[in-house]
């Protein structure tokens, strides 16, 4: 899976996204990350990118002719226009099925915006969907970029150890990930519960299944309302 990255931040993705897990998958071919500058694009004598809102108001506006260039110069080969998605406040809240989803694409271009935003004629021309990472608003669309690629990344057929790993944990189930212990068994005096050192996988399986409701209705009782609405049969 490749994601294009415009932005006038590509250093941040060159050095985050080649740690851990997602600069693994980077090396493995199974991940591309390629952030391309949209300042170089710029044919402003002084390679400027943004200008004064129309109508004031403050802060600047990201000008059209970088980007839409950008964009036009990393797709001019392509047959197939990839899913263009700018990080936005305003758009869809991102969640474990929308990442579901979006990880089945070959090829994604996010858009991160600066300063006060981004002229709208970009969103018009180019932009397929916007996504937000939640409700609150930043000082650019890169750290929101960052967690779509991660997100989205883990759910790619061989990012992760196994498949399986996250098909249990928080949010893809329906529920909140049951309670994570490791070695060793007693810490400070405070012990694993028995139930994990039985060996007795069935049981196993039941508490944390119990457990991860339980939370799930604690911690989350949108999501456990949900949740029952669908198994209220085995509940
Ligand atoms: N909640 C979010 O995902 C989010 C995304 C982008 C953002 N800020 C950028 C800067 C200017 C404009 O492009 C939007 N803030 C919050």
């Amino acid at each position: 899976m490749k994601f294009d990255v415009l932005t006038l931040f590509p250093e941040l993705f060159n050095i985050v996204m080649r740690e851990s897990i997602i600069g693994r998958a980077q090396e493995n071919g199974i991940i591309k990350v390629n952030a391309i500058n949209i300042r170089d694009y710029s044919k402003d004598k002084h390679k400027k990118v943004d200008d004064y809102p129309f109508g004031g108001g403050t802060g600047m506006v990201m000008t059209c002719q970088p980007v839409i260039d950008a964009y036009n110069d990393i797709t001019k080969d392509m047959t197939v226009k990839p899913k263009v998605i700018y990080m936005s406040p305003q758009g869809r809240v991102l969640n474990q099925k929308i990442a579901k989803e979006l990880s089945t694409e070959e090829h994604l271009i996010l858009l991160c915006g600066h300063y006060e935003g981004i002229d709208e004629r970009i969103i018009e021309e180019i932009v397929d969907e916007e996504i937000s990472i939640g409700d609150y608003v930043l000082t650019g669309g890169e750290l929101p970029a960052m967690v779509l690629i991660d997100c989205v990344s883990r759910l790619v057929q061989g990012v992760l150890a196994s498949e399986n790993s996250y098909s249990e944990e928080s949010h893809f189930n329906g529920l909140l990930e049951y309670p994570q212990y490791t070695r060793p068994a007693d810490y400070n005096g405070k012990k694993v519960p028995d139930i994990l050192l039985s060996g007795h996988h069935a049981n196993i399986e039941k508490w944390r299944t119990q457990q991860s409701i339980e939370r799930t209705k604690q911690k989350r009782p949108d999501m456990y309302e949900v949740y029952e609405r669908t198994h209220k049969k085995n509940l």
